[in-house]
C-alpha cells in the first residue's frame, strides 16, 4: 500500500477522497512497568496535547509497536511526539527530548530517527522511530485493514484463556454476594417488542386483496389502533362480496408489511440486481447499482458465481413446504424467512392457509378437506395458485426467495406448481414428517389455540375435534415427496436428534439453509443478551477501545453474576459467552459454576481509525465520515473499520450456534452486536439494527421453544 517514506501533499490537488495515512513504528521498546509508547499531538485526532487522549501505540512483535492513522489532508501542518505512559492513567507521562515533529502540507519535516526518553537527569532511554507518510484512497485503506484483520493474533486479552469456569462463590448459597433481591420479577421491565403471534398472522397478504384495500380502506373498519389484538383484527369482515380479514391493510406498527420495507443486501441467491457496497463509497443506497455485492468474503464471492454459472431460473429461489397439518411447516416457514431476511436476502412467506380464510372465510369444517369433496379441492388449488401466482410476480420484481406455506400433500398439487414455476424460479421441496404421537397431540392443541381457523369456535373440544378430522381427510391423500429437489426432516422435533435427507440439492443458500435447518431444534431455552458493565471509555463518552470497567460497571458485574446464579440455579449446564475484550470479560467475571467462552465473533464493531474518538470528536474533525455514517448507519464502513453489515456476517456463526444449543446461553457483549443480535430474535428489519435501543446494565431474555420467540427484560441498576 502507498509509495514511499513521505510524499507531498498538495492540498489543492482534488485526488477524489484521498487522505493521509500516518504510520509510525518504534524498535526495541521492551515494556517498562505499564509504560506503553503512544503519540499525542496539535490535532484533535492525536489529542490537542493532551496526554490522556495520546493514541496508544500496539505491539506488532515481541519489541516493535506501531501506531497508524489518517489525517484529514486539509490541515498546514501537523505537530506530534512521541511519549510514554500507561494506557490507563496519567499519573506517569514522559515525552520524548527535543522539538516537535512535523508535518508541513502533508510532508514530514527532518528524520529525527531516534526518539530519547528522559528517565532521570541521568537515565535516558533511547529508540528508533519510523515515520512513513502516504497519501491513499478510503477504498485501499479498507482493503488493507481487511487483509490486516486476517492476520491478526488471536485474543486481545492478555492472560486470560479463551475458554474458562470459575467455581461459585462460597455464599451464593443463600444469595448474600449482591445486594440485588431475591425476587427478579420486581427488575422486570416492558420489552419494545410484539407479543407472540401465530406466525402465518404475519405472513403475505393477497395481491388481489391488496388493490381492494386501496378502494375501500373507509368501509372495512381496518383499525390504525395499535392496542387492537392481532386476533381481533383477524376477524373476519364481509367487504365486495369477498371475506376479507381485518389484518389487510392496517398501518399499525404490528403488521408486517411495514418492516418489509427494510433494505435488502444483494447476496446473490442470486438475484439479477447487483448492488455496489454503499459503505466502500458512501453512496446512498440509491445511488449505489450494478456493480458488485455488498456482502463482503463467501457470500459475495458465491453470490458473484451464482450470478455468472447458475441458469436464469435459478436466480429466485422457491421453498415449497409439504406436510401434514400440525407438522410445524408454518412455524418452519417463518423462522427461516426470519433468518434469510437477516442475513440480507429479500425474503418473503406466502401461506396459502391465509390466502384462504381471506378468499373463502376462515370457518370451513373438516369436510372442505375431503378429497371427495370436488368442490372444496377446487377452491383448495385456486387459493394455492393464487399465492404462487403471488410469489412468482414478486421474484419477477426482484424478490430472492419465497417460502410457499401449504401441506402440498400430492403429487398432483406440486406438479401443478413445478409447471407455474417453470423457467421463472427453482423449487426446493421442504417436508416435515413428524410420526411421535405425543409431539402431534401437542402441536394439534397448539393450533386450536393459535389458529385463526378456530379464533371463532369457543369450544375447545369441538375444535379439536374437527381438527382431527381434518387431518384424517389429509391422511387419506398424502403422498411423500420423491421429486425433484428437496430437503426431508423427519422427526426433527423429538429431540433424539431426528433425520434430515437432501436430494439433488447444490449451491450457496440451499446449502446454507440446510445448514441452518440441521441446527435448529425446538427445545425450550433461555438465552440473556446483555451489554457489559459501563466501561471508562463508556463514562468519557468514548468509541471502542478495550478499557477496564468504571465503578458503576463494577457493581453491574456483581449484580449480573447474582442474577445469573438465581436466574439460571435449576440448570445442569449453561455457558457465558463474551467477547475477547475486557469489558466484557470483567462483567462476566464472577459469574461462577458455568463455563466461559471468547468469541472474536462478538466483539465491538470496529471503529477503524475512529476508535478512542467521541462522536463529537468524529464530528468535528471527519465531517464527511461523520455525515455518512448518519446517512446509512447500516452501510457505513468506518475507515479501516467495519460497518453493521460486516458485523452481522461476522455473527452468524453465533446465530448457528445459538439456535444449536440446546443449554442456556448468557451472552455478554457490546452495543452494536447485540443490536444485530436481537434483531434477528425479535425479526426486526436489517434498516433498523443500528438504532435498536440497547440500554446498559439491563437483561434481555430471549425464551426459545416450542412456540417460538418470547422475550422479557430486566433492568438491574441505572
Ligand atoms: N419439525 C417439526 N416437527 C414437528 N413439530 C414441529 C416442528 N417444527 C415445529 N413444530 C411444532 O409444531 C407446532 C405447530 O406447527 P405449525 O407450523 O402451525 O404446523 P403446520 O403449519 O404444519 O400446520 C409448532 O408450534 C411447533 O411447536
Ligand atoms: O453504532 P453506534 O450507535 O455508534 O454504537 C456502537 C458503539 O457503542 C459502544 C459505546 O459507545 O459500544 P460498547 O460500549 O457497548 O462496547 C462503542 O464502543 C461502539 O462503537
Amino acid at each position: 500500500m502507498g509509495t514511499g517514506s513521505s510524499i507531498n501533499l498538495d492540498t489543492s490537488d482534488d485526488h477524489a477522497g484521498g487522505q493521509l495515512y500516518v504510520s509510525l513504528k518504534m524498535e526495541s521498546y521492551g515494556p517498562k512497568g505499564d509504560l506503553v509508547p503512544h503519540v499525542f499531538g496539535s490535532a484533535p485526532l492525536v489529542g490537542s496535547w493532551d496526554p490522556s487522549k495520546a493514541l496508544p501505540m500496539e505491539r506488532e512483535s515481541s519489541s516493535m509497536w506501531q501506531l497508524s492513522f489518517v489525517a484529514s489532508p486539509n490541515h498546514d501542518t501537523l505537530d506530534f511526539k512521541f511519549l510514554l505512559k500507561s494506557k490507563d492513567t496519567n499519573e506517569l507521562c514522559i515525552v520524548e527530548e527535543g522539538p516537535n515533529r512535523q508535518f508541513m502540507g502533508g510532508t514530514l519535516q527532518g528524520v529525527t530517527r531516534l526518539a530519547l526518553f528522559r528517565l532521570t537527569t541521568d537515565e535516558v532511554l533511547e529508540y528508533r522511530v519510523c515515520i512513513k507518510a502516504d497519501r491513499v484512497s478510503p477504498f485501499d485503506l479498507a482493503a488493507s485493514w481487511r487483509a490486516y484483520q486476517e492476520n491478526l493474533e488471536p485474543s486481545t486479552v492478555r492472560g486470560i484463556p479463551d475458554v474458562s469456569i470459575n467455581a461459585l462463590p462460597e455464599d451464593s448459597e443463600n444469595g448474600m454476594s449482591s445486594s440485588l433481591d431475591l425476587d427478579l420479577e420486581q427488575y422486570v421491565v416492558p420489552t419494545p417488542s410484539t407479543p407472540v403471534v401465530y406466525a402465518a398472522n404475519l405472513t403475505e397478504n393477497p395481491r388481489s386483496l391488496k388493490h381492494i384495500k386501496e378502494s375501500t380502506k373507509g368501509d372495512v373498519g381496518v383499525s390504525n389502533d395499535p392496542q387492537t389484538t392481532i386476533k381481533e383484527r383477524e376477524i373476519a369482515t364481509k367487504a365486495h362480496g369477498m371475506v376479507e380479514s381485518k389484518s389487510v391493510g392496517t398501518f399499525s406498527p404490528l403488521e408486517k408489511e411495514n418492516s418489509e420495507e427494510g433494505v435488502f443486501v444483494d447476496r446473490g441467491v442470486g438475484s439479477s440486481r447487483l448492488v455496489k457496497s454503499a459503505s466502500a463509497t458512501n453512496l446512498p443506497a440509491s445511488e449505489a447499482k450494478n456493480s458488485m455485492p455488498a456482502a463482503a468474503g463467501a457470500v459475495a464471492a458465491a453470490a458473484v458465481a451464482d450470478q455468472m454459472l447458475g441458469p436464469k431460473e435459478d436466480m429466485h429461489l422457491a421453498i415449497v413446504l409439504v406436510g401434514l397439518p400440525a407438522r410445524g411447516k408454518t412455524f418452519t416457514a417463518a423462522k427461516l424467512t426470519r433468518y434469510l431476511r437477516w442475513l440480507g436476502h429479500d425474503t418473503k412467506h406466502f401461506n396459502v392457509g391465509k390466502y384462504r380464510r381471506l378468499k373463502l372465510g376462515a370457518n370451513q369444517s373438516a369436510d372442505f378437506f375431503r378429497g371427495d369433496n370436488p368442490e372444496g379441492m377446487e377452491a383448495r388449488n385456486e387459493v394455492a395458485a393464487l399465492a404462487m401466482d403471488d410469489m412468482i410476480a414478486w421474484m419477477q420484481e426482484g424478490g430472492q426467495v419465497g417460502i410457499f406455506d401449504a401441506t402440498n400433500s400430492t403429487s398432483e398439487r406440486r406438479n401443478m406448481l413445478m409447471k407455474m414455476a417453470e423457467g421463472k424460479c427453482k423449487i426446493i421441496f421442504l417436508e416435515t414428517i413428524c410420526t411421535d404421537p405425543q409431539i402431534i397431540e401437542r402441536n394439534i392443541r397448539l393450533k386450536i389455540q393459535q389458529s385463526p381457523d378456530y379464533a371463532e369456535e369457543p369450544d375447545f373440544e369441538a375444535g379439536y375435534q374437527d381438527f382431527k378430522r381434518r387431518l384424517d381427510n389429509y391422511e387419506k391423500m398424502y403422498e411423500p415427496v420423491n421429486e425433484g429437489s428437496y430437503i426431508k426432516m423427519i422427526d426433527m422435533a423429538s429431540g433424539q436428534g431426528g433425520q434430515i435427507q437432501v436430494n439433488n440439492l447444490g449451491g450457496y443458500l440451499p446449502g446454507r439453509i440446510v445448514f441452518f435447518l440441521v441446527n435448529t431444534h425446538l427445545t425450550p431455552r433461555p438465552i440473556l443478551l446483555t451489554r457489559h458493565g459501563e466501561s471508562r471509555d463508556n463514562v468519557r463518552g468514548r468509541i471502542g477501545g478495550d478499557t477496564v470497567l468504571s465503578e458503576k460497571g463494577e457493581v453491574y458485574a456483581k449484580k449480573l453474576s447474582n442474577f445469573v446464579e438465581k436466574r439460571l440455579k435449576n440448570e445442569r449446564a449453561a455457558s457465558i459467552w463474551t467477547s475477547t475484550l475486557q469489558r466484557t470479560i470483567l462483567t462476566a467475571n464472577q459469574i461462577g459454576g458455568f463455563p466461559k467462552i471468547q468469541w472474536r465473533a462478538l466483539d465491538e464493531i470496529n471503529a477503524g481509525v475512529c476508535d478512542g474518538m467521541t462522536y463529537e470528536e468524529i464530528k468535528k474533525n471527519m465531517p464527511d465520515e461523520y455525515e455518512s455514517r448518519k446517512k446509512d448507519k447500516l452501510r457505513y464502513r468506518y475507515p479501516r473499520g467495519e460497518s453493521y453489515l460486516d458485523v452481522i456476517q461476522r455473527l452468524e456463526p453465533v446465530i448457528i450456534e445459538l439456535e444449536r444449543q440446546r443449554a442456556p446461553v448468557v451472552v455478554v457483549s457490546h452495543q452494536a452486536v447485540l443490536r444485530a443480535l436481537y434483531a434477528y430474535f425479535a425479526d426486526r428489519p436489517l434498516k433498523e439494527i443500528p438504532h435498536i435501543e440497547m440500554p446498559l446494565h439491563t437483561i434481555i431474555e430471549i425464551q426459545m421453544g416450542v412456540t417460538g420467540v418470547q422475550e422479557k427484560r430486566y433492568k438491574l441498576m441505572d
